[in-house]
């Protein structure tokens, strides 16, 4: 992808449009931040392109800061204060058992990526993101998608039981009220793209553990995408949540050589979180 020859070009553009705080540079007479860095999460389906979009985020604003989806946590899962003889042992890959067999392995997931997701939102943003006039702290997924897409489905498709899927959403209503003020999101950028062109993604990419997905996964995880950002119709069960404000970008098109593209989506993430106030 040749996203690096595009950011200094763009960074002048959106210079000129919005002026230095468009590039999270405080002005020398203007106030000190306020409050906290903007918090947003990228959605989307299945290699629709989060991790790619994401970067050239951070080639057009350096200053950001990007919350990784703890995906290599999932395909290494390790004992915590055991102590084991001998050299380190390699630990369960549960991305790739969850897929193998989804009616033993899905609530273990759930339940796990679930629990990692919270520890990212946790973490505090770093001090250097802090000192700019409007930090931006940007997630891949979050705790909702977790439960509103993902676990959602799973329990629709039976490979969460009425137990199991009650037991998650206890967990879950319950650290996200405990935590409220230290997670909150302020917004979302939904990449849309067709089942179909995910799959192309998702083969093209070739993750060892996906090999097994099939389009009717892809679609289906794309009609979860729809009812909760496009229709509006997921039954929410958090008031910050239902006012949350979605940016929904077309991707299907591929951007990788296509400057104008990449800029017209930049703008539409740069418009956006200035109108988050
Ligand atoms: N707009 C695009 N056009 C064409 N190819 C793309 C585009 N965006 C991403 N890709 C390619 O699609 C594949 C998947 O992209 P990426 O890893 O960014 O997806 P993702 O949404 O982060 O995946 P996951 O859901 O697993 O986190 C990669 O091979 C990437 O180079
Ligand atoms: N079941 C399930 N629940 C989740 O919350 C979840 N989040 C991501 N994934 C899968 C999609 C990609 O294969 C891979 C990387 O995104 O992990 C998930 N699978």
């Amino acid at each position: 992808m040749a996203m690096g020859r595009l950011a200094p070009q763009l960074r002048l553009l959106l210079r000129a449009s919005f002026g230095p705080m468009a590039l999270g540079q405080r002005s020398a007479s203007g106030p000190a931040p306020t409050r906290g860095p903007r918090r947003l999460s990228v959605e989307g389906n299945i290699a629709v392109g989060k991790s790619t979009f994401v970067k050239l985020l951070l080639k057009t604003f350096p200053e950001w800061h990007i919350s990784a989806e703890p995906i290599t946590t999932w395909q290494n899962v390790q004992a915590i204060g055991i102590p084991t003889a001998g050299p380190p042992q390699s630990g369960g890959n549960l991305l790739d058992m969850m897929y193998r067999q989804p009616s033993r392995w899905s609530y273990t997931f759930q339940m796990f990526s679930f629990l990692s997701r919270l520890r990212t939102q946790l973490v505090p943003s770093p001090e250097s993101l802090l000192q700019g006039q409007k930090p931006v702290h940007v997630f891949e997924r979050s705790v909702y998608s977790d439960r509103y897409i993902f676990a959602k489905n799973l329990f629709e498709n039976r490979f969460l039981n009425d137990v199991e899927w009650a037991v998650y959403q206890n967990w879950h209503s319950f650290l996200l009220r405990e935590f409220h003020s230290r997670i909150l999101l302020d917004g979302f950028i939904y990449l849309q793209a067709s089942p179909q062109i995910c799959l192309k993604r998702l083969r093209q990419r070739a993750r060892a553990e996906e090999e097994g997905l099939e389009l009717g996964y892809l679609e289906q995880l794309h009609a979860q995408h729809e009812d909760w950002f496009s229709h509006k119709v997921t039954e929410l069960h958090f008031e910050t949540l239902k006012k949350a404000p979605v940016l929904v970008l077309d991707v299907n098109e591929d951007f990788s050589e296509n400057a104008a593209k990449q800029e017209e989506l930049v703008t539409k993430v740069n418009t956006f979180v200035k109108n988050l106030g």
